[in-house]
């Protein structure tokens, strides 16, 4: 059983005893704070009083003399008269006396019988305040023992330094607990007030000073604590949601990571399913409906992503897809969405721009978004010259509407992998290569480029930095409206020719979108929604702007190239 340590605490005071020290002078030392406060009037004095009996160095004389006493006969020392009148005199005063003492040279040398392994209990005394202690208990299943499971970074806890995971927990407030189950002492800790003293035997091994780790994860699902079974403490789970930035603070658990939110000012991490555990139960939970949806957004794809390759956008007669459906495009395990790792990127002034990718239904408006792009400033932005295998007609230029090339050479170039996507129409081959991307990339371009959402994993590399915009259809209404004198092009062939949209055009970009946001939504970094026209054009401006001069979250493997 683990359950959640809801304590809260904000002052920390600690000492650590051999279990021989007399109770009634440790508990003389804990209890001392408490008594003297009816007889204290101004909050600086509470606190000297406080600090006081928390001050390290005390606590420290307090176990040296205990210890000394093994031997006492042999070798007197100072400090052993300052702490035997420790119990008797004043403790401010011989506090005082001691801290200023110089009494390292006369310590007499450690016994060789001395015990390393000896147990020593650690009494911690905190008081409650709103925030989480940030630790959680568990009941060892072997020996009972109420240990430490969890120290939440960052927390209360954590920040002490005093409580460590594998600490057995004895007594609360003097109650013993190891008879008591998780969630007794739960009720125990709940019905305190004010300060609360614990006792803790150390685990064996003490745990070594986290530095700081600095993993940061880009997240790919939605996450709610509240909502998942297996999770160990819900209280301590940090809900997220696709497309958070999360420092990652902890992967000691391989199954419980604890992270916390980069833009969050709250130093406190929660626990978050760990990338293998996610997938794993990703994979044993959903099968099924993610093979399904796979399925349905490419058997959609007749229903036309022709866009670059300016063809007809659907073929009614055949129904047939005019792309390649290559084995990656079906369900892969390697794409389970869970987290990526993700490090700050700032384009340097004069290198090469990042290929934006521009994906959406059909008839949403990447054409237009993209010659409203091109007008605004056709030396910053250009798109790819495709590839074609048909004859080339008498008015058409090579090179300037398309290459054109044979379709034995256009077949090598498919089995070379030369193009980002390709497909076949009418007998003929349409294609967009990767060269011509690189091309307009070395010119210090802008690439537009729009692209099948399947294929933007093979865009996603170092040499194209890829930033993905999803253009989102507005509401089904919103598209009645805004398309009310918009036309979209419905022949089969490519001359185009154009129609008014009809209700079933709009139906289908509604759910296609809504497919495409929940099968590729983790890739797309940037979403705009296509309603009004001039103010979709002004957000993705804007976005694009910001590309090129603000820092970013990108993959870090695109980095290491
Ligand atoms: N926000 C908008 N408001 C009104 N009309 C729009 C809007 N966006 C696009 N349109 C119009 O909708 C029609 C289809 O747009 P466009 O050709 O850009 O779509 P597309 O996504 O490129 O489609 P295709 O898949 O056919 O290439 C065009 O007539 C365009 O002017």
């Amino acid at each position: 059983v683990c359950v959640c340590d809801l304590m809260t605490a904000d002052c920390v005071v600690s000492s650590s005893f051999p279990l021989f020290v007399p109770p009634d002078l440790y508990e003389l030392l804990s209890a001392l704070p408490s008594q003297l406060q009816p007889h204290v009037d101004s909050p600086d004095d509470s606190t000297f009083i406080h600090n006081m009996f928390g001050e390290r160095s005390l606590h420290l004389l307090v176990k040296i003399h205990e210890r000394l006493q093994h031997y006492e006969d042999r070798s007197p020392a100072p400090v052993l008269e300052s702490a035997g009148s420790l119990a008797t005199d004043s403790l401010l005063s011989v506090h005082d006396t001691v801290a200023q003492k110089s009494y390292d040279p006369n310590l007499p040398p450690l016994p060789d019988d001395i015990d390393d392994d000896e147990e020593s209990v650690k009494i911690i005394r905190l008081v409650k305040n709103k925030e989480p202690l940030g630790a959680t208990i568990k009941c060892d299943e072997h020996t009972g023992a109420i240990l430490v499971a969890r120290i939440m970074r960052g927390g209360a806890a954590d920040r002490s330094g005093l409580i460590h995971v594998g600490d057995e927990l004895r007594e609360v407030n003097g109650i013993p607990v190891d008879d008591k189950k998780p969630d007794e002492i739960l009720r125990i800790l709940a019905q305190s007030q004010g300060a609360i003293t614990f006792k803790i035997i150390p685990g064996i091994k003490e745990e070594a000073p986290s530095k700081e780790p600095k993993m940061f994860v880009k997240t790919l699902f939605d996450y709610e604590p509240a909502e998942d079974k297996a999770i160990p403490c819900k209280e301590a789970g940090l809900t997220f949601k696709r497309g958070d930035i999360l420092q990652i603070m902890s992967q000691d658990d391989a199954t419980w990571w604890q992270a916390k939110h980069d833009s969050h000012a709250n130093p406190r991490a929660g626990l978050i399913p760990s990338k293998q555990f996610q997938e794993r139960r990703f994979a044993l939970r959903q099968p099924a409906a993610h093979v399904f949806q796979a399925q349905k957004i490419s058997s959609r794809k007749s229903s036309g992503f022709r866009r670059s390759f300016r063809l007809s956008r659907r073929d009614k007669k055949t129904n047939k897809s005019m792309y390649e459906c290559k084995k990656s495009e079906q369900y892969d395990m390697a794409d389970v969405p869970t987290y990526e790792e993700v490090t700050p990127h700032c384009r340097q002034s004069g290198a090469k721009h990042r290929l934006v990718v521009l994906v959406g239904p059909t008839g949403v408006g990447l054409n237009e978004l993209k010659r409203k792009l091109l007008i605004s400033d056709p030396q910053h932005f250009s798109v790819t010259v495709p590839h074609t295998s048909r004859p080339k007609r008498n008015q058409e230029i090579d090179g300037v509407e398309y290459h054109f090339i044979s379709k034995n050479i256009f077949e090598t170039d498919i089995q070379n992998n030369k193009f980002v996507e390709h497909g076949e129409y009418n007998g003929n081959y349409y294609g967009t290569s990767l060269d011509s991307v690189h091309s307009v990339l070395s010119k210090n371009k802008v690439c537009l480029l729009d692209v099948q959402p399947h294929m933007i994993k093979h865009l996603r590399r170092a040499e194209f930095k890829p930033y993905v915009v999803f253009v989102k259809p507005p509401p089904i209404e919103r598209l009645r409206e805004t398309r009310r004198n918009a036309k979209v092009i419905s022949d089969k062939d490519d001359k185009g020719s154009a129609k008014p949209f009809s209700e079933e055009d709009f139906l289908e970009m509604v759910s296609t979108g809504q497919q495409m946001e929940s099968q590729y939504g983790h890739l797309f970094e940037k979403v705009i929604v296509n309603d009004d026209l001039t103010a979709a054009f002004s957000e993705l401006k804007v976005a694009l702007k910001k590309v090129e001069t603000d820092t970013h979250w990108i993959p870090i493997r695109w980095t290491h190239s």
